[in-house]
């Protein structure tokens, strides 16, 4: 009997388990394979006693419509910095890889599928070097990786995103308000910029492009002086005004690596007021609601596309690579190639000159 071993890592988003779903059916068409999932990333095999589960057809019927991940995951810690308290209560960071590798082997794990975002491909990287048989699985809601045409989860994400700009929209044109809308994505700004065209946003702020406050001031007095009386700015959680910073905070969360990001909406109601703007606004932060609930049939296509081919690769032993969306096709990328090159929004690309077209202010 072969074992394949799945892990999901980083933020969960919609579509991870139609990808397990997809790579344990094609498991079963083969003869001598079994799949396991670790629990929670990784550290379902670096704790004693070890978390795992095994995903067979019957665990995983009708998950690919289920939200989050049957096996649960993380954004802390891993093999590579794993927690651990000293005597004097602070925290330090232990590199167990070649423990992990060691109770793999234990295990009989033949192959992992390592299901996560830029952050865990990069753990999965760190692991092929090391001699793991892995292939990874591009996921996100954030579409920050490049390799890839699209990430699963994102489509979802910008549907949530643009069904709460549609629902802003009435409440501000009722109140002659302005309502700013805050979406995830970290430095990248593809959820904001398509939730601002779908949605038919007045303003679009994203980190790529470094907005002026005077411009973004300019666009919204138009919108009031044309007698319209409402708008809606749309703004990237990783937004920042041409000069400043990005409004994030350090993470107190034990083996947390990433910035806490958030409350640029307010930051911008706070800066339009001291600039001036007169009319009332208000803000809204969509945070976790972007990553919760069922993904939509693109993603559930996509996931189930990759955790087939995910699960091919392994048969054909095509290791340190990562399944990819080319379209139309589902091929394999070397993992160092989707780590090594973001996918962050090109200020010229044809999307921006879209919304441009249509009116759409980045305060540029
Ligand atoms: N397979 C894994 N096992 C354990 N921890 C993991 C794993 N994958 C990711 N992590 C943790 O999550 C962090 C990455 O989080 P994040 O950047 O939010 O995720 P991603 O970009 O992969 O969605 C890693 O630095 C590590 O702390
Ligand atoms: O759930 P947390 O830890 O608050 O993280 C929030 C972050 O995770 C995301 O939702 C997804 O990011 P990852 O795909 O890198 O995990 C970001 O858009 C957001 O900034
Ligand atoms: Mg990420």
């Amino acid at each position: 009997m072969k074992r394949v071993l799945v892990a999901t890592g980083g933020g969960d988003c919609p579509g991870l388990n139609a990808v397990i779903r997809g790579i344990v059916k094609r498991a079963a068409q083969e003869q001598d394979w079994e799949v396991i999932g670790s629990i929670q990333s990784f550290d379902g095999i670096l704790r004693e006693p070890t978390e795992i589960r095994v995903l067979d057809e019957r665990a995983v019927a009708g998950i690919h419509v289920q939200g989050g991940t049957l096996i649960g995951t993380t954004n802390k810690g891993g093999p590579f910095a794993w927690p651990v308290k000293n005597s004097d209560g602070t925290w330090s960071a232990v590199d167990r890889s070649d423990e992990m590798i060691r109770k793999l082997q234990y295990l009989g794990v033949d192959a992992v599928i390592s299901i996560g975002g830029d952050g865990s491909q990069e753990i999965s990287q760190r692991l092929y070097e090391k001699g793991l048989n892995v292939i990874g699985v591009p996921k996100t809601i954030d579409n920050d990786l490049s390799a890839t045409d699209f990430t699963f989860g994102f489509q979802t994400a910008v549907q949530i995103a643009t069904d709460a700009v549609d629902k802003l929209v009435t409440t501000a044109a009722s109140h002659n308000r302005v309502l700013i809308l805050e979406v995830m994505g970290r430095n990248a700004g593809w959820i904001a910029l398509h939730a601002a065209v779908a949605g038919g946003a007045d303003v679009c702020l994203i980190p790529e492009i470094p907005y002026n406050l005077d411009k973004v001031l300019e666009r919204l007095n138009g919108r009031f002086s044309k007698g319209k009386g409402f708008a809606i700015v749309v703004i990237a959680e990783g937004a920042k005004p041409v000069g400043g910073d990005i409004t994030s905070e350090k993470s107190d969360e034990v083996g947390y690596a990433n910035l806490r990001m958030g409350g640029v909406a307010s930051k911008l109601m706070k800066d339009l007021k001291m600039a001036g703007f007169e009319a009332d606004m208000r803000e809204t932060v969509l945070g976790h609601l972007q990553r919760g609930g069922i993904p939509n049939a693109y993603d559930r296509v996509l996931a189930t596309q990759f955790g087939v081919k995910a699960f091919e690769m392994v048969l054909e032993e095509n290791f340190g690579t990562m399944v990819a969306y080319r379209h139309p096709d589902i091929i394999s990328v070397p993992l160092i190639e989707a780590i090594n090159r973001p996918n962050f929004v090109e200020p010229t690309c044809s999307l921006v000159v879209t919304a441009k077209g249509v009116g759409i202010s980045f305060g540029d």
